[in-house]
């Protein structure tokens, strides 16, 4: 499922085939109180013929892989999965304008880790400020990241001055033959990304917003573009604009640090949030199995999931 509005469920069907078709299809009664989400892989029976004004229905949600989610807030009263399926978090911030947010991007990655997705900082604007300290800052984590900035042509290029930063052609490079969320907020740059990414971008999305009833620009829950040549698919998600946390069991995140869970396994009470004295992380890090300093880093994430989303 690549796209939904209003009870209108946007589908694929027989993708990569000479017979891929777009289908609109809706929820069938069967399928209870179950969600559907962007990445779903459903079974459609009805009219799947994909012509104008016909209608399928969903009737099975296949298991999911990967569930993307964000924990109730001020804004929306439930818990939610975002989209499903996904392998890889694009966490899109810029250098500058605006100044970057490093609690928002830690609250990012503890979403994705606890979704069971790679994280892939996107560092934008880099014609506007060094990437370097933040890059620094995320060292430690080992989290990927790749660095992109607005060429003399006006256009997204490759930071080709940055000591190996290969941009936007890196960036394709960490999507191809992925399922890939772009997560960012106002103003950093994602719309940039995606259409530089997706040079259709702009008529799929008013395409599939044509057929599922709304007016274009006006798309507020996330929408699966393809990747030109087929080479995976990105998911642009414009109204996600907070990630509640409460949800995130704290073992999800730890379990993405290797050297760390072990140490958890071994020297951790039951239930332990890392946060506390009786942590045994401490001493697994004084005896020299894994760094302070990731050790630090990964409190900082875990404590990340109190207070306001941002
Ligand atoms: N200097 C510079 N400006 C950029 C770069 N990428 C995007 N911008 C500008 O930043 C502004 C915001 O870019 P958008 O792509 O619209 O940002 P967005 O994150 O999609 O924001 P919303 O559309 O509000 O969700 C625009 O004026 C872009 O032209 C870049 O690499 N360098």
């Amino acid at each position: 499922m690549i796209a939904v509005d209003r009870g209108r469920y946007r589908c694929l069907v027989d993708p990569g085939t000479d017979d891929e078709r777009g289908v609109t299809a809706m929820r069938a009664r069967e399928l209870g109180r179950k969600g559907v989400v962007v990445g779903d892989r459903v079974a459609l029976v009805g009219d799947v013929s994909g012509e104008p004004d016909t209608l399928a229905r969903i009737v099975r949600v296949e298991p999911r892989r990967s569930s993307l989610r964000r924990t109730a807030d001020d804004t929306d009263p439930f818990e939610r999965i975002i989209v499903a399926n996904a392998d890889q978090l694009v966490i899109v911030t810029a250098l500058a304008d605006p100044e970057p947010r490093p609690r928002m991007i830690d609250r990012q990655l503890v979403a994705a880790y606890d979704a069971g997705m790679d994280p892939l900082l996107c560092l934008t604007k880099a014609d506007l400020a060094d990437a370097e300290p933040l890059v620094a800052e995320y060292a430690p984590l080992g989290v990927p990241y790749v660095v992109t900035r607005r060429g003399e042509d006006g256009g997204l290029d490759g930071a080709e001055d940055g000591g190996g930063d290969a941009g936007l052609d890196e960036l394709r490079g960490h999507l191809s033959g992925r399922m890939s969320v772009l997560v960012g907020h106002s103003g950093v740059g994602k719309s940039t990304l995606v259409n530089a990414l997706v040079p259709d971008a702009e008529r799929a999305v008013s395409h599939v917003n044509a057929v599922t009833g709304r007016g274009r620009h006006t798309s507020s829950s996330a929408i699966a573009l393809e990747l030109p040549g087929g080479d995976g698919w990105i998911i642009d998600t414009p109204g996600v604009r907070s990630f509640g946390l409460a949800h995130v069991d704290p073992a999800h995140v730890i379990n993405a640090f290797e050297d760390l869970a072990e140490g958890a396994a071994e020297r951790c009470p039951p239930h332990c949030d890392h946060l506390q004295e009786n942590c045994g992380l401490d001493a697994w890090v004084d005896d020299g199995h894994a760094s302070r300093a990731r050790l630090d880093s990964l409190r900082r994430l875990l404590a990340s999931r109190e207070g306001e989303p941002e």
